[in-house]
Order: structure tokens, then sequence, then C-alpha cells
């Protein structure tokens, strides 16, 4: 078994925050605020889940946060720079250098094998990975044995830790996921959760996930609630009974 090396104990600015974040879609009548003057922060080292009903505006801040998107007004700072005044271009190389992703689908490629899959961030940026850091999540994730394999030759729960080691490989400032357990079974499902919690735990990642499941926000250190856009709520060391108490404050707000 191998010492687990932390990512960088020293960090204590947030890994994320945003300052009246804002994004309307449409005009005039048709005008949806999807998020309307959003204050947050993420701590670095810090597991979060990002919950709400549907349209509360979870996607949009998430992908705010990671520079998939433009805010309409207010600011996003990753890793301390602030994202919303870049040019396009710059975001892009920003976000390959301090986002990892992982999505519902794996969004792996079909023809790469998983080594291939977990490397493609430095094929992408030109540059050379740390062979030790490889082993390290490779061992972590348990794909020793399965690394010549294509996506195809591997079930779902491996594809995902595929995805999670490509996540991971560049060393991020934050690891973005989306339903991340959305198409696993319940077991592959809390493997995975479990995997995530380990990687902010024992290797100082921070991690930022949407889910729509209880269970498996639970495993954060922090559930945030969103509804009509803005932050409705927020629950530290989350049990699945708390989070459920929180939704359905939401659910009698919106029918009240
Ligand atoms: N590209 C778009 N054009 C117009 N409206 C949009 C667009 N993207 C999102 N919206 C609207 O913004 C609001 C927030 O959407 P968002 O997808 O962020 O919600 P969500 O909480 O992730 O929902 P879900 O749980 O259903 O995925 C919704 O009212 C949605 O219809």
């Amino acid at each position: 078994m191998r010492t687990l090396q932390p990512l960088a104990p020293t960090r204590t600015e947030p890994a994320a925050r945003t300052r009246g974040l804002t994004k309307t879609y449409g005009s005039g009548d048709a005008i949806v605020r999807a998020l309307d003057g959003v204050d947050v922060e993420f701590a670095s080292g810090e597991f979060t889940a990002i919950m709400g009903p549907s349209g509360s505006g979870k996607s949009t801040l998430m992908h705010m946060l990671a520079g998939l998107d433009r805010p309409t007004s207010g600011s996003v700072w990753l890793s301390n720079i602030d994202i919303s005044d870049l040019k396009d271009k710059q975001v892009t190389l920003l976000r390959r250098e301090k986002v990892g992703f992982v999505f519902q689908g794996f969004n792996l490629l079909p023809m790469y094998t998983a080594r291939q899959n977990i490397l493609l961030p430095f094929e992408l940026a030109g540059r050379k990975p740390d062979p030790a850091w490889f082993d390290q999540l490779v061992d972590l994730l348990h794909l020793g044995d399965r690394l010549t394999h294509l996506p195809s030759e591997l079930s779902g729960g491996q594809q995902q830790r595929v995805a999670i080691a490509r996540a991971l490989i560049t060393r991020p400032a934050v690891v973005f996921a989306d339903e991340p357990t959305g198409n696993l079974d319940s077991r592959s499902g809390s493997q995975i959760l479990s995997f995530l919690r380990t990687s902010v735990r024992e290797l100082g990642q921070t991690v930022i996930m949407v889910t729509h499941d209880a269970v498996a926000a639970a495993h954060a250190s922090r559930v945030l609630l969103l509804a009509d856009g803005r932050i409705a709520g927020e629950i530290t060391d989350p049990t699945t009974d708390a989070i459920s108490a929180g939704l359905d404050a939401l659910r009698v707000d919106e029918v009240a």
C-alpha cells in the first residue's frame, strides 16, 4: 500500500468563489433568472454537494464556476483568478489546468484505452504526466489490471473510476462532478462516492458535485441548497435525513 501524498496542504484561499453571480436567459417577458446574485465560497479541500429542485440553477452555477459559460453580471474566481473578464481562449487554458470533470455519462474516448483516457489531459496540454502520481491514482482507484482495456470492455463503475483518475491526474484546483452516480447501480455508485470522498480527505482535492440524490449528497461535507437561482440554505456534515428535510422545506416554500 502506497502512502498517499496530499495535493497541496498549505492552500488556504478558496478554490472557487462568486460575488453577485447572475445569469439570465432570454429577454423581456420571457427572461429567466437562472442565477440571481449568488455569493458563495468553496474552500480548498472541501467536498460540496449542490442540490435543489429542477430548474433551481444547479447546472448553471456549475457551468459558471467551471468557466463553461459567462455570467450576465457578477464575478467568478477560480483558484483566486477572476475568470469573468478573461478571453475565451484564456478561460479554456485555465480550465485545462485548474478543473477536472466527472460526468454522469463517463465521457471517455471510446477508441482510447483506460490508460490513454486517464492521460488525455496531458496529451491535450502537450505536457508530461508525473508517473508516481499516475501510479498512485491507479492504485487508489483499483485500475491496475484494466489499463489496456477500452471503455466498451469496462463496467460502468470501472469507466467512472477511469473518469475520476482523468479528472485528478492534473491535480486540478477543483473537480466538478455532475450526477456522477446517475448511471450506476447503488453498489458501484457508493464506491464512486467513496473514491471522491477519499480524494478530498486523503489527497486534499476540492470536489463540487451536483446531484438529485440525497444519499449521494450525504457523502459530501457540505450541501448547498439552491432555489430559484439563489442560495436557499446550507447543511454541514449532512445526513440523508437532514438533506431530505431541507429539500422538503424548499418544496413547501415553493407551494406556499
Ligand atoms: N440555455 C438556456 N436557455 C434558456 N433557459 C435556460 C438555459 N439553460 C438553463 N435555462 C433555465 O435556467 C433555469 C436554471 O436551469 P438549470 O439547468 O441551471 O437548473 P438545474 O437546477 O440544473 O435543473 P435540473 O435539476 O432539472 O437539471 C431553468 O429555468 C432553465 O430552464
